[in-house]
C-alpha cells in the first residue's frame, strides 16, 4: 500500500487549496523530514539530532543511566542465564546422576529465578530516577520556551500536547530505546562469547542469528513505519488544537453555520490518525512475528552445527535454549527501533524548545516550526477561493458591504410572540413573555442594565437557547423548524464575546462569508474600522491573529468580530455589543459605521448597554428581568422619566461630564 503524503491528508481534510496548505502544515509538519529521509517534524535544533539535544541534557544523570543499563543487562542475563541452567538441570537429571551433581544447578535456578525479580525491579528504581529527573528538567525548559514566546505562542492544544505527550516522548527515548538497546547489544555480545567456548561455529551462527534480530529486523521496522509514524505526533497535535477550536468556538461556528464543515475536517484528520495507527501496528506486528521466524531458524541452525561439530547432547539443549533466550533478548531492539521512530517526532518538536530556552527573547517570533501560520486551523475557513494572494493589502476602492452570493430571497418579517426563556426549572425567567416585531428593514435595539436578557434573545435567535413559552418566527415560520444549517444565512452576527481563532485575519472573516473577496474583506473591515490596522501590518490579511486573538487589543479584537458578522450580512443582523471594549469616539465611529454597511432593507437587533448612537433607530426595547419595561424611539424614551432616561443621563455624564449634560 503507498503511503499518502500529509499534504494529501490535509487537502482531504480540508477539502480546498487553503486548508491543504495550512493542514498539511499542521498535519504534517514533518512531510519535508520524512521525505528527506529523516523522521523530524521541523528544522533541526541548533544543538544537531534531537536525540543528542536529549542526551546532552542528560549528562547530568549519566551515572544513573549508565547503572540502570548495566542492571538492565545484568537482569537480561539473568534470565537467560536462568533458562540455559534450567534446561540442563533438567536434561542431565534425565540421566539420573547422583544429586551432588545437580546440587549447584538447582541452587542456581532457584538464585537466578529470586535474583531476576530483584534485579529488574531495581534497575526500573535506577532508570526512573534518572528519567524522571532529566523529565523535570526538559518540561521546566520547554515551559520557559513557551512562556518567552508572548509574540507568537503556540496553540493552548499544542502547546499542552508538547507539555505533556512530546515531553513522554524523551522519557520514552531512554527508558523504551537507550537503555533496553544497550542492554540487549551487551547481552547478545555475552551470549556469543560463552558460546564460543562450547562451539566457536555455533557460536558465529548465533552471532549471524543476533545481527538479524538486532540490527536487520530494527532497521526493516524502522523502514517500514517511519512516515506513518512521523505523521502522527503532528497529528495529534492539530486533534488537540481542533479540540480547542470545536470548544472554544462553538459559538461561532454555528452561528456562522460552519460547525459542520469543522466537525468534518476534525472527523477526517481523527480518521486519518486511526488509518495510520491501524498501518503502524500491521506493519510492527509483521516484524514481529518474523522476529520469531529468525528466533527459531537460528536456534535450528546452532543445534545443527553444534550436533557436527560433536557437542554433547545436553549442551547441544542448553545452547537451543540459551539460543531462543539471546535471540529473543535481542528482539527487544526491533520494538526499541519502533518505539524510536515512533517518538522521534515528538523528539524533534521538543527539542529546538530545549535548546530555544537561552535564544528566544520575549516578542520574538517564533521560529518555522511554531509559525502561527501553521498551526492556523483550516476548519475554520473553507477558504482557496479568494484569489487574494497579496502580502500587503492594496489601497481598498470604494466598495459597500455586498450581500453573500446566493440568492437568500428578500428578508423575512422577524416576530417574538409572548416568548419565555427560563435556564432552570423555578430559576425566574431570563425573557418573561417577550414580544418584538421586526419586519423587513427595519432597525430595532435592545438595551437594559445587567443580567435583563439581552443575550438570551441572541441565543434564541441563533438557535442556541429554545423558549420554553411563545413562538419566534419568520415570516410566520417557527424558527425552531428551520435545519441549523440553514439558519445563519438568515439570522445570525455578533454574539456576545464572540471568538477569534487562532489563525490569518483572512481566514477569520472567510468563515463569515466563504468565497469573498478582496473587495468585500475591505468593505466589512472598513466598515468595523479595522482596514487601517490591516493595512499596516506587514503581513496584511495574512496576519496571523494568535490564540484567541491574543496578538490583538480587545478593540482589534471587537472590530474583528464585528467585521466578520459585517461580512456575513445574514438577512436578519444581530449584533450583540459590537462596541464592547471601545473607547466612546471609537464605539460611536464603530456603531455608526456597522448600521450604514448593513444594506437597505435588512433588518438589525442591536443589543447594547450603551444608549449613544440609537438616535436613528426605529425602535429602542429597554429590558428588565426580561420584561419590557420601556419602548419607543431615542428622542422619546429620553423625555419620558423612566430606566432610559436614567440611563442616557448617567452614561452622558460619566462620558462628557455633568457640564456637558447639564449645558
Ligand atoms: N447559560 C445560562 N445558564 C443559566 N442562566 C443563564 C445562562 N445565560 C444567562 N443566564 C441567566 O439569564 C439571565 C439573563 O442573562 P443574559 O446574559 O441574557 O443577560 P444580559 O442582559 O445579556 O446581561 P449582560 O448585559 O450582563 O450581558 C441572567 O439572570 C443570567 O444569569
Amino acid at each position: 500500500m503507498s503511503e499518502e503524503r500529509p499534504a494529501q491528508a490535509g487537502s482531504a481534510q480540508a477539502g480546498s487549496a487553503q486548508a491543504a496548505q495550512a493542514g498539511s502544515a499542521r498535519a504534517g509538519s514533518s512531510q519535508a523530514g520524512s521525505e528527506s529521509g529523516s523522521a523530524q517534524a521541523g528544522p533541526r535544533p541548533a544543538g544537531g539530532a534531537p536525540e543528542l539535544v536529549v542526551l546532552r541534557l542528560a549528562r547530568p544523570y549519566l551515572n544513573r543511566l549508565i547503572s540502570a543499563g548495566l542492571l538492565a543487562a545484568v537482569t537480561e542475563f539473568a534470565a537467560l542465564a536462568l533458562m540455559a541452567t534450567a534446561t540442563w538441570l533438567l536434561m542431565a537429571a534425565a540421566g539420573q546422576p547422583p544429586l551432588d551433581r545437580l546440587t549447584v544447578a538447582i541452587v542456581a535456578v532457584r538464585a537466578l529465578a529470586v535474583s531476576r525479580g530483584v534485579l529488574r525491579y531495581t534497575e526500573r528504581l535506577a532508570g526512573h530516577d534518572a528519567v524522571l529527573r532529566l523529565v523535570t528538567d526538559v518540561r521546566t525548559r520547554v515551559f520557559a520556551t513557551l512562556a518567552a514566546r508572548r509574540g507568537a505562542p503556540p496553540r493552548t492544544g499544542d502547546a499542552l500536547s508538547r507539555l505533556v505527550s512530546d515531553v513522554e516522548a524523551v522519557q520514552d527515548l531512554l527508558l523504551r530505546v537507550v537503555v533496553p538497546g544497550a542492554a540487549a547489544g551487551l547481552v547478545s555480545v555475552l551470549a556469543v562469547g560463552l558460546t564460543a567456548l562450547v562451539s566457536p561455529s555455533a557460536a558465529l551462527v548465533l552471532a549471524g542469528g543476533l545481527l538479524v534480530a538486532g540490527v536487520a529486523l530494527p532497521a526493516l521496522a524502522t523502514a517500514l513505519t517511519r512516515r506513518a509514524a512521523a505523521e502522527v505526533a503532528p497529528l495529534r497535535g492539530a486533534l488537540a488544537a481542533d479540540a480547542v477550536d470545536l470548544t472554544h468556538g462553538a459559538a461561532d461556528l454555528a452561528a456562522f453555520g460552519a460547525t459542520g464543515a469543522a466537525l468534518d475536517a476534525a472527523q477526517r484528520r481523527a480518521r486519518r490518525l486511526a488509518r495510520l495507527e491501524r498501518r503502524l501496528a500491521v506493519r510492527g506486528f509483521a516484524v514481529d512475528a518474523a522476529g520469531v521466524l529468525v528466533a527459531g531458524l537460528t536456534a535450528g541452525a546452532v543445534v545443527f552445527v553444534a550436533l557436527r561439530a560433536g557437542v554433547g547432547g545436553v549442551l547441544v539443549g542448553v545452547l537451543a535454549v540459551g539460543t531462543l533466550s539471546a535471540v529473543e533478548i535481542a528482539l527487544a531492539l526491533v520494538g526499541a527501533a519502533r518505539q524510536w521512530t515512533a517518538l522521534r517526532a515528538g523528539l524533534a518538536r521538543v527539542a529546538p524548545l530545549i535548546t530555544d530556552t537561552a535564544e528566544q527573547a520575549p516578542g520574538t517570533p517564533a521560529t518555522s516550526t511554531d509559525a502561527p501560520k501553521t498551526d492556523a486551523g483550516p476548519a475554520i475557513t473553507d477558504g482557496g477561493r479568494t484569489g487574494v494572494e497579496e502580502r500587503t493589502p492594496p489601497e481598498p476602492a470604494p466598495a459597500a458591504l455586498t450581500t453573500p452570493s446566493g440568492d437568500r430571497g428578500g428578508t423575512p418579517d422577524l416576530r417574538f410572540d409572548q416568548v419565555t426563556v427560563r435556564y432552570r426549572s423555578g430559576a425566574p425567567a431570563a425573557l418573561d413573555t417577550f414580544d418584538l416585531d421586526l419586519p423587513a428593514g427595519r432597525r430595532v435595539a435592545v438595551v437594559g442594565p445587567s443580567g435583563a436578557g439581552k443575550s438570551t434573545l441572541a441565543a434564541v435567535l441563533t438557535g442556541a437557547v429554545r423558549p420554553d413559552g411563545g413562538r419566534v418566527t419568520l415570516d410566520g415560520r417557527d424558527l425552531g423548524t428551520y435545519p441549523p444549517e440553514d439558519l445563519p444565512a438568515v439570522v445570525g452576527g455578533l454574539l456576545a464575546e464572540a471568538y477569534v481563532f487562532h489563525a490569518t485575519v483572512r481566514e477569520n472573516l472567510l468563515l463569515g462569508r466563504p468565497g469573498a473577496d478582496e473587495l468585500a474583506l475591505f468593505a466589512a473591515a472598513e466598515a468595523a474600522g479595522l482596514a487601517d490596522w490591516v493595512r499596516d501590518q506587514p503581513d496584511g490579511w495574512d496576519t496571523v491573529v494568535g490564540e484567541e486573538g491574543a496578538q490583538l487589543s480587545g478593540g482589534q479584537r471587537q472590530r474583528l468580530a464585528l467585521a466578520r458578522a459585517l461580512l456575513a450580512a445574514p438577512a436578519v443582523l444581530v449584533l450583540d455589543e459590537p462596541t464592547e471594549g471601545l473607547d466612546p469616539v471609537a464605539a460611536d465611529e464603530v456603531l455608526a459605521g456597522a448600521l450604514a454597511a448593513v444594506p437597505a432593507g435588512r433588518s438589525v437587533l442591536l443589543i447594547s448597554h450603551r444608549l449613544s448612537g440609537l438616535a436613528g433607530l426605529d425602535e429602542i426595547v429597554v429590558l428588565d428581568a426580561g420584561r419590557i419595561i420601556q419602548r419607543g424611539r431615542h428622542a422619546e424614551l429620553i423625555a419620558t422619566p423612566g430606566w432610559y432616561r436614567d440611563q442616557w443621563t448617567l452614561q452622558q455624564a460619566a462620558e462628557h461630564g455633568y457640564l456637558a449634560v447639564s449645558g
